[in-house]
């Protein structure tokens, strides 16, 4: 008896996937490798650029996940890298290098032996020519002034530690630069990148997702800057380099489809943080922030945005501080991302992009390197500035 059952069930296994493998334009499971990269590595899948995510039906990710394996490319080793924890303090002399100008200019100019009104203009300038901004540059001259007047004489160590203190204050110690990018739930945590084209959006992104995995969090990108594809590709890279998802579109595909399939892949596949690139060009200022807009709307559907952080070039200075207003009139900044600060000496924009938005600056771009990006310090900042 036990026999015909058993040979019974054979023979209706074999004839149900007999007729599965025989039915014709039988749908394969969705690659977790894209096979639609070509050659050139752009995207060839494409929704209908435009196209809104509540006209769409639930398919499977636009690109994506996709993983060390792509193509026939040699699975490279998945880096580890370094954790956040006292990265300024090691990026340190990068810093020195581009701003001891200006804190050597101002500790020599504060340990003259009168100080004079035209060597406090000689101070006020100074501050200035870092992009302090003027209310801060005057606000730091008459502490200085009021503080030097109670020392009375002034030892090279009390100048620094009264430099030190001012600027410390300035940049403001008490502001809560933690990045938002813990799981709450079951939802991973997002954070937003915006900004205009050229500053190290992308980079940003890559960097960051580094610094996070660097701190045992699992990642995924999302390419949502869809008008470049090399955006899209780079950030590809990034991601293979340390393990880490990444979803995109083709070029010119809806951003906002983009980001939510992003965020929808991210819940599904329980990772702690969500980072979406945007784009940062478009022909009009308008169509800039419309566009913003809805990628912010399309996915906070699915999740609460965490950060949005807006990244600046530190070297375009008083143009940086006007794309800065733009962006907060459409987005809620959370947080700031000062790049670039090794090419340029006027660290002082840390403190007049702070009072311009509000919001602190949370991470500082150093150099082109992969571990190039640090959690903002003001402590190790200023004294990177000052010099031993
Ligand atoms: N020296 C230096 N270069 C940086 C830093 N951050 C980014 N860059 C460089 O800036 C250039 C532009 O960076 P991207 O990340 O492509 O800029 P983006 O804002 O994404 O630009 P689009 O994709 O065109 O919108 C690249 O060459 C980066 O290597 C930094 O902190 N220091």
């Amino acid at each position: 008896m036990e026999f015909v059952i058993l040979a019974v069930a054979i023979v209706v296994v074999a004839v149900i996937t007999g007729a599965l493998l025989l039915r014709p334009g039988r749908r394969k499971a969705p690659p977790r490798v894209p096979p639609a990269r070509t050659s050139a590595g752009t995207a060839t899948e494409t929704r209908p650029a435009g196209a809104t995510v509540a006209e769409e039906e639930p398919v499977a990710p636009p690109q994506g996940p996709i993983e060390p394996s792509v193509g026939t490319m040699p699975i490279p080793e998945i880096e580890k890298p370094p954790p956040s924890a006292g990265r300024l303090v090691r990026l340190r002399a990068r810093l020195a290098r581009s701003q001891n100008t200006f804190g050597r200019s101002l500790l020599a100019l504060l340990s003259r032996d009168t100080l004079d009104d035209d060597a406090w203009d000689e101070i006020e300038d100074t501050l200035l020519a870092a992009d302090m901004g003027v209310a801060p540059a005057r606000q730091i001259v008459e502490d200085l002034r009021t503080k030097v007047q109670v020392l009375g004489s002034r030892t090279p160590a009390d100048v620094r530690e009264l430099l030190r203190g001012e600027l410390i204050a300035q940049i403001g110690a008490d502001w809560d630069r933690a990045l938002h990018t813990e799981r709450h739930g079951t939802r991973p945590a997002i954070v937003l990148v915006v900004g205009v084209n050229g500053t190290g959006k992308t980079t940003t992104c890559g960097k960051l997702g580094r610094v996070l995995v660097g701190d045992d969090r699992r990642v995924l990108l999302g390419a949502a800057d869809t008008f470049r594809a090399a955006a899209a590709d780079q950030l590809v890279t990034w991601g293979t380099r340390v393990g880490a998802e990444v979803v995109r579109g083709a070029e010119g595909a809806d951003p906002a489809s983009v980001a939510f399939e992003a965020v929808r892949q991210g819940i599904d596949s329980k990772v702690d943080t969500v980072i979406i690139d945007t784009a940062g060009r478009l022909h009009t200022k308008t169509g800039l922030m419309d566009e913003l807009g809805k990628v912010k709307r399309v996915v906070e559907k699915q999740a609460e945005v965490d950060e949005v952080l807006l990244v600046l070039d530190a070297t375009t200075g008083q143009n940086g501080l006007q794309q800065a207003r733009v962006f907060a009139e459409v987005v809620n900044v959370t947080g700031i991302v000062l790049t670039k600060l090794d090419g340029t000496a006027k660290g002082g924009i840390v403190v007049a992009v702070q009072r311009e938005l509000g919001v602190p600056v949370k991470l500082v771009g150093l150099g082109e390197g992969p571990d190039d990006l640090a959690p903002f310090e003001p402590g190790p900042f200023v004294d990177a500035i000052l010099g031993d």
